[in-house]
Formats: C-alpha cells, sequence, structure tokens
C-alpha cells in the first residue's frame, strides 16, 4: 500500500468568526502531485500552513510522514515556499542558496538546483536587486534544497511569464519524476491541468470536488451542445440550462449523445452543430456554483 505522506483528518481551523478550514480530511500518497484549487478565501492557504505546521488546527489533526509538522524531525520531510517570500536583499542567490542548504545534511548541490529552476545566470546576483519573478523561481527552488519528500507551493507561478513559469513546471516535474510528492495551490487552470494528477477543488473551507481531471470534470458532467436553429427548441430531458444569442443556442447537458439523438428526433432543423467537454475553468465554476447552493 502506498505511504500516506500528509493527512488532515477532520481538520477545521476558525480565525474567530471566520471558519477558514471545515471538517476536512484528506490523504496525500506518496508520489502524488495534487492540485488544490478554489477561489480567494476557499481555505487553501491555511490548509498549507496546517501542514507545514505555521498554524495549529482549532479542531482534528495533520499529519506529515506519520509525525506533527511542529516537530524538528518531521519538518525535515518537507520543503516549502508559501505565497510571500522575503528574501535577504544583499546576499546573493548562491549564498541564499548555500544558507538554505546548511540546514540539511544531504543538500543538492547548489549548481543542480541552479540549473534546476533556470537560476544559473542569476547566482551571484544580489537578491534584492533580482525582478519579482527572480525572487520568485528562487523562492521555489529553495523549497527544493534539502531534498524534501514533499513541498508545498502555494501559488509557485505568480508573476512569472510565460517561459519563467515552463522553467518552473520542469523542475517540479523533475522532482515528481523522481518520486517527490508535491501539493501546489493555482489560481492558473492552466497549470493545474498541465501538472496535477489529482486536483482537490475547495471552497468555504471544504473539499468539494476530489479526483484526477476527468473525474473533476465529469463530477459536473458539463459538456456543451451548441446549434443554430430559427425553430423553437423544446424541453428536452438531460438540458441542465439553455444560453442563447441570436439563433445561436448553448445548452449545458449530461449527456451530448442522448441529447443531439432527442433533438434529431424532435424535428428541430439546426445547422453548425457543435459539443464539447467542459474545461476545467468551466468544472471549477460550475462545482464552486453548485458547492455554495448546498
Ligand atoms: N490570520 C487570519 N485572520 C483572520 N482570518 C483569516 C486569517 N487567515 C485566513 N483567514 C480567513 O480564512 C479564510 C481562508 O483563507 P485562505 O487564505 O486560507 O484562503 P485561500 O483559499 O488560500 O485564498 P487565496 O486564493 O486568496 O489565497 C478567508 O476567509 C480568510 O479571510
Amino acid at each position: 500500500m502506498t505511504e500516506i505522506v500528509a493527512r488532515a483528518v477532520d481538520v477545521s481551523r476558525r480565525f474567530g468568526e471566520v471558519t477558514a478550514l471545515d471538517s476536512l480530511s484528506l490523504d496525500i500518497p506518496a508520489g502524488q502531485l495534487l492540485g488544490l484549487l478554489g477561489p480567494n478565501g476557499a481555505g487553501k492557504t491555511t490548509l498549507i500552513s496546517l501542514f507545514v505546521g505555521l498554524r495549529r488546527p482549532s479542531a482534528g489533526r495533520v499529519e506529515i510522514c506519520g509525525g506533527d509538522p511542529v516537530d524538528a524531525a518531521t519538518r525535515r520531510h518537507f520543503g516549502v515556499t508559501p505565497q510571500q517570500t522575503g528574501l535577504p536583499p544583499t546576499l546573493r542567490v548562491s549564498e541564499c542558496v548555500d544558507l538554505a542548504a546548511a540546514h540539511f545534511s544531504d543538500p543538492l548541490p547548489r549548481g543542480e538546483l541552479l540549473e534546476r529552476f533556470g537560476l544559473t545566470d542569476l547566482a551571484r546576483r544580489q537578491t534584492g536587486g533580482l525582478s519579482g519573478g527572480q525572487q520568485r523561481r528562487l523562492a521555489v527552488a529553495l523549497a527544493f534544497v534539502g531534498r524534501p519528500r514533499l513541498v508545498f507551493l502555494d501559488e509557485p507561478t505568480t508573476g512569472l511569464d510565460v517561459d519563467a513559469r515552463h522553467t518552473l513546471w520542469e523542475g517540479i516535474r523533475l522532482f515528481h519524476r523522481d518520486g517527490g510528492t508535491v501539493v501546489l495551490t493555482s489560481h492558473y487552470l492552466e497549470e493545474v491541468e498541465e501538472l496535477a494528477e489529482r486536483v482537490v477543488v475547495m471552497f468555504r473551507g471544504r473539499a468539494i470536488a476530489d479526483g484526477d481531471l476527468a473525474e473533476v470534470r465529469g463530477a459536473v458532467n458539463a459538456n456543451h451542445v451548441s446549434f443554430v436553429t430559427t425553430d423553437p427548441v423544446p424541453d428536452l430531458p438531460g438540458a441542465i440550462s439553455t444560453a442563447r444569442t441570436g439563433d445561436r443556442y448553448v445548452v449545458r447537458v449530461s449527456d451530448p449523445n442522448g441529447y443531439v439523438r432527442d433533438l434529431v428526433a424532435s424535428g428541430v432543423d439546426f445547422t453548425d452543430l457543435e459539443v464539447r467537454g467542459s474545461s476545467l475553468e468551466e468544472a471549477f465554476l460550475a462545482l464552486t456554483t453548485e458547492g455554495g447552493n448546498r
């Protein structure tokens, strides 16, 4: 059986009146690349702060590799890049890496780390003189310096241009290919689709969907059938919602094949038929709305 490297058991976290996490349970097996998705305030950062021992749960418990994340022995297992990172501005990039590496008995060689994250050319630059994106890349790279078993990356590519984002993705993928576990939060759905093999959608402190990308999309059964007609369109079974712009109809359906068969059988004279699955963004929005209505 695969080892569970991070576990949240019935975890709640309150800040005064605000319930940031609401009885959330989550098991993360070794080697998984998990994307945490959710709108602002869903509780993603709070969950990470509990996993890395920066905050304590109000109720429930978290474990990292079977231990308490507050313990020094447990902390050696993971690396983290928080949403905001402060790097000592007068240190050179290479000195920052050495400083972080000094905390570990078997760190990644500096050159290898810099190479993996596209930072080699910046090694001698002071961090205070780096662009925001360059600082971000360094902050993410530092999470990997101690050869952790798992890393928590809170919005790792915020503020990065396309090239820098791809370089970072490669670094993350390499770590994952070598068996590392990754938990990342992102507002870039493209990033989650690109990297993650499992997606947990959070909303109001709860996990409202959990599965691979296909499952998360499937969870909302969101397919769209679109066509043009001047005929009246009857209410057909399986239509979840219908939007109309001029003569073009876009119908959200659970079973597109069945819907099109029924449409043909109804005698509606249509042209320009299109059927497509939902993007993760659409799935996410639908899940969020449905979660909010529960
Ligand atoms: N230190 C704090 N004091 C008071 N409320 C807090 C604190 N930290 C988080 N919260 C609240 O807890 C809820 C969850 O916040 P959290 O930062 O975990 O969300 P998030 O999903 O990471 O959002 P974002 O995508 O904006 O980073 C929010 O309502 C937030 O205002």
